[in-house]
């Protein structure tokens, strides 16, 4: 098994039969199926699963299913023609149905289990049978694995039935949290952020569900209704699903001696793992210790960066799991996530998510999943000693790993240089980081747009004028009834401000004086920081019209979201701008389903 297969040259994909001759099911080949599955795919019942790596599961198609989207940026990086979309045994097949799907396409998909660790403690109270044998895709099931242009893929469909995980769930996702999920991959890709990728997204036109949501402006912190909704069924993609607590799973039951695979299952879903998401940076002849040893190091590369992203760009991963932390490093399920408008640490859009898993924690929260991960490791290296103190001193160095994503994400931010030769680098860093906490606060104090903010202070304003666009106002004059003096009068905030921004700009054209090797012009580090400074955001107030017009069968919103959201750092037009690169409207806060969600399925 390898990413470098024989593929075909040609980028065009046309049909599902050129989709079709690309199928390689690496998962389905060389891992472990579960012995007590049904041949046919028929297991639909939430039942234990015992051993084995997937399931073999066939999805349930929605009924009447209606195109709603694909991504046409993600199309052409496949190389798949825009009419696919559209054409039936396309739409047939990521609607849910692929008994006719043509050959060497297979006629039955899978689902995984996993296990569950929620800030470094292990839960196995959320399987029904109390064991954790129950834990896994309740409603996504992968239906293709592909080699597309030399990367492998895999589809997986999000809402496509009821799987032996569903632990007595309807396995649906209704349309409304599909649109949020399938904007917002596209978004994050697009901003730059390692993500799953969304495919194509179908809704039913016959088929409802019930769920749970808040009744028209709601101030509630908890729904306080059930709403009839449409089903649908969206297609993500990515190199692999491979979850922390996939990992977990099978660590656990080596740990426990559940059964005598139990370490070769783990070692198998291990060397998988790399052979997906490593293969180029992890050589194939190494012995498994070396391997593993290695793969925690990129992945702690990797899962810091991510997060350090996360920071950069305001986004708020609110159930941050070990079940919802990709193993490749990148970001998977956009349940209660959110992107925040007022720059808050505790920032948290999920009302059950707990400030463990809030905004400025997030580095925290990864710490937490990277323990596990450690964790789900150690049976591994068991009789190698050496290799065991390695991975401890990886692990151990997590936070200082994490620092330095944070420090140069902030400096990238406010377009500073932490590594230029001044004459003393290290105040020079402790000035940028005397910058960073400083600002934090008056962000906090103000309080900002935390999008706006960036991108006014992106064009380097000669006064506080321009950053002024990005203040609450409104939520300033309530804080002037504070007890702390320093908030209570606008011309001491604004003093401090402009003493920052004084400040801020020494540091700059320290950065760009005559011994720095390379000077930048203000020109140069203006564009520079709008490129890591986006201009727009999938703001939830942007998304909830979005989906309401699409119960109604108009999917413009999505159509027009799709557009300005994929290219978040560019200029766009006045029309775009006046809409779109605004401040949260004061009716617009403690809203249900808007400035928080209490479940998103
Ligand atoms: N309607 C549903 N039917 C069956 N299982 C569900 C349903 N909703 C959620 N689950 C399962 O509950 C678990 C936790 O839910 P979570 O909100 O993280 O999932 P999700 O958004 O469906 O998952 P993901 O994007 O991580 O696959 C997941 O294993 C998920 O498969
Ligand atoms: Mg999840």
């Amino acid at each position: 098994m390898t990413n470098r297969l024989p593929q075909k040259t040609s980028s065009t994909i046309s049909t599902l039969n050129d989709l079709a001759k690309l199928a390689n099911y690496s998962l389905m080949d060389t891992l472990n199926c579960d012995p007590d599955a049904t041949e046919n795919g028929a297991d639909h019942a939430p039942r234990q699963v015992f051993t084995g790596h997937y399931v073999p599961v066939n999805p349930t198609p929605i009924k009447d299913p209606e195109y709603v989207a694909h991504s046409k940026t993600f199309f052409f990086e496949l190389g798949f023609a825009d009419s696919m979309a559209e054409s039936p045994d396309f739409v047939r097949m990521f609607s849910g149905d692929i008994s006719q799907v043509p050959e060497p396409m297979r006629k039955v998909g899978w689902a995984t289990g996993y296990a569950l660790s929620i800030y470094g403690t292990e839960y196995i109270q959320q399987c029904p049978f109390q064991t954790g044998n129950g834990y896994g895709d309740g409603r996504a099931i992968s239906v293709l694995e592909a080699v597309i242009n030399g990367q492998r893929w895999e589809m997986q469909l999000k809402g496509g039935g009821r799987t032996p995980y569903c632990r007595g769930a309807d396995g649906r996702a209704v349309l409304r949290s599909s649109i949020r999920e399938f904007l917002a991959q596209e978004h994050m890709h697009a901003l730059g952020v390692p993500t799953s990728r969304s495919l194509s997204l179908y809704v039913s036109k016959t088929e409802k569900v019930k769920r749970p949501w808040y009744s028209q402006g709601s101030r509630s912190e908890n729904p306080d209704m059930l709403i009839s909704e449409a089903v649908a069924i969206s297609t993500r993609v990515a190199p692999s699903f491979i979850r922390v607590g996939q990992l977990e799973l099978f660590a656990r039951r080596t740990r426990k001696n559940e059964h005598p695979k139990a370490m070769e299952e783990l070692e198998k879903i291990v060397l998988h793992l790399i052979d997906r998401e490593y293969a180029d940076v992890i050589d194939r002849q190494l012995t498994t210790p070396e391997k593993v040893v290695l793969l925690a190091r990129e992945f702690q590369r990797r899962l810091t960066s991510l997060v350090a992203n996360w920071i950069r760009v305001g986004f708020c991963q609110g159930n941050f799991n070990s079940d919802n932390c990709a193993v490749g490093g990148f970001t998977l399920d956009y349940g209660p996530f959110g992107f925040c408008d007022v720059f808050n640490p505790h920032y948290q859009p999920w009302t059950g998510g707990g400030h463990h898993f809030s905004f400025m924690n997030q580095p925290s929260a990864a710490q937490k999943n990277f323990d596990m991960f450690c964790l789900a490791l150690r049976p591994l290296l068991a009789s190698h000693q050496d290799y065991l103190l390695e991975l401890d001193e990886i692990q151990s160095g997590f936070s200082t790993v994490m620092h330095t994503q944070m420090d140069s994400m902030w400096a990238a931010k406010l377009g500073l240089d932490l590594d230029i030769g001044t004459l003393n680098p290290a105040s020079h860093k402790a000035l940028c980081n005397d910058l960073i906490s400083e600002l934090e606060t008056l962000m906090m104090q103000t309080p900002v747009d935390y999008t706006i903010f960036f991108r006014e202070l992106s064009s380097i304003p000669n006064d506080i004028g321009p950053l002024k666009k990005s203040f609450y106002e409104n939520l300033y004059n309530n804080r002037a009834h504070d007890s702390d003096p320093k908030k209570r009068d606008a011309k001491e905030m604004d003093k401090r401000w402009t003493e920052w921004l004084e400040k801020w700009k020494t540091l700059l054209n320290s950065a760009s004086d005559a011994n720095a090797p390379s000077p930048r012009s203000s020109e140069e580090i203006s564009r520079q920081m709008k490129l890591v400074n986006p201009k727009y955001i999938l703001r939830e107030w942007f998304v909830m019209p979005a989906y309401q017009q699409a119960a109604a069968g108009n999917y413009s919103l999505i159509r027009e979201l799709q557009d300005v959201m994929t290219q978040p750092y560019a200029e766009q037009s006045k029309d775009v701008e006046d809409k779109y690169y605004r401040l949260k409207p004061p009716e617009f806060f403690e809203v249900g389903g808007l400035s928080h969600l209490s479940c998103s399925s």
